[in-house]
């Protein structure tokens, strides 16, 4: 059985130690006798993942087919990789699976049934399978038992290092995209990041080109009594997984959507948070779900209690906890909801400290933002990237997305204006002052200003125009000081601020000069006006 089906996929594997869909308890057991991780005081499985810590956005590539030739958005982002190379590394892997120990892992991606494909994840770390498991949808047991061939197969293989001079890779690591063969290749990181951003990259592409459905980086919560829905646009460290794990709201995923004609729903089975300076007081669902079942990456533990320092980031900025979606108390466990969302928030961490922490968008100005996708990149995502750098990526999410943003803004635009969906732009960034003199905007204002987006009530407040960047600001917002929400008051120097802000307000009209050529004229007309002072 297992011979046949790893043969479909071109494995001809001779190890009869294969393990297929361990359950988690069977996979911590298996790490942790491998000597792949240890447990920490919660239960939870910590892995440390040597070298790569991060994604790797330099090590990405989509295989050049003649498929897929005329689609991809080529560039930086999306880097070409031979059909010939392609064969060279995918030989390389499949000889080192044939001669090792697989874990396979048969999940699913897209919570909605009518959308999701079936994503088989092939590794060689059992601890690599307990994320894989715990990040895609479940099957239930009849969806396993008729599950026939993959959609797409993952490969991943981090202790296989390449050869640049030999596979023309950037370096040691690669992931690989192929959507003729329907794989993905990952060698050289252990990073579990590569897995769910590799196969919501392969989303990305599916889902618009083949089902008309828009996939979205996005969070997405639910209220309990009306089930209106909020999604949470973001780029890395902007708060996705933070905010969407909220009191009193009803969790359906953390980070990749689909929003389609009827429904929005998850692409995953569970959350990636970071863990970094995370406390019980603020963040207590996420801390809560760090237990038996859930994955540690990069998390240092005392050697003796195995008590976890969340503020110890001597490993990286980016440790990780993956677990399934239900260890947040009010998950909604299905992962979708059978209405479209009320409310659009787009976050950005403006480290200039510049940016009112909440907006109102009209039409134009929510495309062109979406467009725009302006935040600071934090530390740690990223390799490379050591403090906060402003950064410009469409969509929020330029990494993944395979097609021309504008294909994404476009089904955005149509579905904002026929749903009447209300949109925010909410900086949880830096305040009185840039980073480095002002300091992160507290996460408990954040929420109340989210929590007073998704009510409406903040529809209610005075709103005054922000000429530099062209916003709607409220005056007031309940449970949040009102000087808070005009950020130069939150500076003590004034010409400080608004020298800040003019370089900003520039960077915003350079940025649309270059890279969103295909603006409509109303759209640009809604972005930042530096004021020439
Ligand atoms: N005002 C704030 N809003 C949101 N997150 C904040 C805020 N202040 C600090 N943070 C921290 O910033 C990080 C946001 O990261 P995360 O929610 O994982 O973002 P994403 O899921 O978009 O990558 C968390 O570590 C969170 O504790
Ligand atoms: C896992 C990631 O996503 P995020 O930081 O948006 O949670 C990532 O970008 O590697
Ligand atoms: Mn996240």
């Amino acid at each position: 059985m297992v011979v046949e089906e790893l043969e479909q996929y071109g494995i001809h594997h001779t190890d009869d130690r294969t393990a297929i869909d361990p359950s988690p308890a069977r996979l911590i057991e298996k790490a942790v006798s491998r000597g792949e991780g240890i447990l920490t005081s919660t239960g939870a499985l910590a892995v440390t993942t040597g070298k790569y810590t991060g994604r790797s956005p330099k090590d990405r590539f989509i295989v050049d087919t003649p498929d897929v030739h005329d689609k991809i958005a080529w560039g930086n982002v999306n880097v070409p990789f031979s059909e010939e190379d392609y064969q060279l590394v995918h030989d390389e892997v499949i000889s080192y699976l044939s001669e090792r120990r697989i874990f396979m892992v048969h999940g699913i991606a897209g919570a909605d049934r009518r959308y999701s494909r079936k994503i088989l994840v092939l590794t060689e770390l059992a601890s690599q399978a307990l994320f894989a498991h715990q990040m895609l949808v479940r099957p239930t047991e009849e969806e396993l038992a008729n599950y026939g061939r993959a959609d797409f197969v993952v490969m991943a293989c981090p202790g296989l290092k390449l050869d640049p001079a030999v596979h023309h890779t950037h370096s040691e690591a690669a992931v690989i995209i192929n959507f003729k063969e329907r794989v993905v290749l990952i060698a050289g990181t252990q990073y579990s990041g590569e897995i769910k951003k590799s196969i919501f990259s392969v989303m990305n592409y599916l889902l618009p080109v083949e089902e008309n459905v828009l996939t979205m980086h996005c969070s997405c919560n639910m209220n309990p009594q009306s089930h209106g829905t909020t999604v949470f646009f973001g780029l890395s460290g902007t708060g996705k997984t933070t905010l969407s794990a909220a009191e009193g709201r009803l969790l359906i995923g953390d980070d990749e959507h689909g929003w389609a004609k009827d429904s929005v729903f998850n692409i995953e089975g569970g959350c990636y948070a970071k863990t970094i300076r995370i406390s019980e007081e603020t963040e207590p669902q996420i801390w809560h779900a760090i237990r038996f079942g859930a994955l540690c990456e990069n998390v240092v533990l005392d050697p003796n209690s195995r008590i976890a320092d969340y503020d110890d980031d001597s490993l990286t900025e980016n440790g990780r906890v993956a677990y399934p979606v239900e260890f947040i108390d009010n998950a909604v466990v299905k992962g979708r909801a059978k209405r479209t969302p009320d409310v659009v928030i787009f976050l950005t961490a403006d480290a200039f400290g510049v940016l009112p922490p909440i907006s109102k968008l009209d039409e134009n100005a929510a495309m062109y933002h979406f467009m725009t996708g302006f935040t600071s990149k934090v530390a740690g995502t990223e390799r490379g990237i050591k403090e906060p750098t402003p950064t410009f990526s469409s969509l929020f999410g330029e990494p993944f997305m395979p097609l021309d943003p504008m294909v994404y803004a476009k089904m955005l635009g149509e579905k904002i204006e026929h749903n009447g969906t209300r949109v925010y732009l909410i900086n949880t960034g830096w305040s009185g002052g840039s980073y480095g003199t002002g300091s992160r905007i507290k996460l408990k204002y954040t929420r109340k200003m989210v929590e007073a987006a998704q009510s409406g009530i903040i529809d209610d407040s005075e709103f005054v125009h922000d000429e530099r960047f062209n916003l709607d600001v409220p005056t007031s917002c309940p449970g949040v000081p009102d000087e808070l929400l005009n950020p130069r008051s939150t500076w003590a120097d004034k010409d400080a601020y608004d020298a800040t802000a003019e370089k900003l307000a520039q960077m915003f009209v350079e940025n649309a000069e270059k890279r969103l050529q295909s603006m409509t004229p109303e759209v640009r007309a809604a972005g930042p006006r530096p004021l020439g002072k």
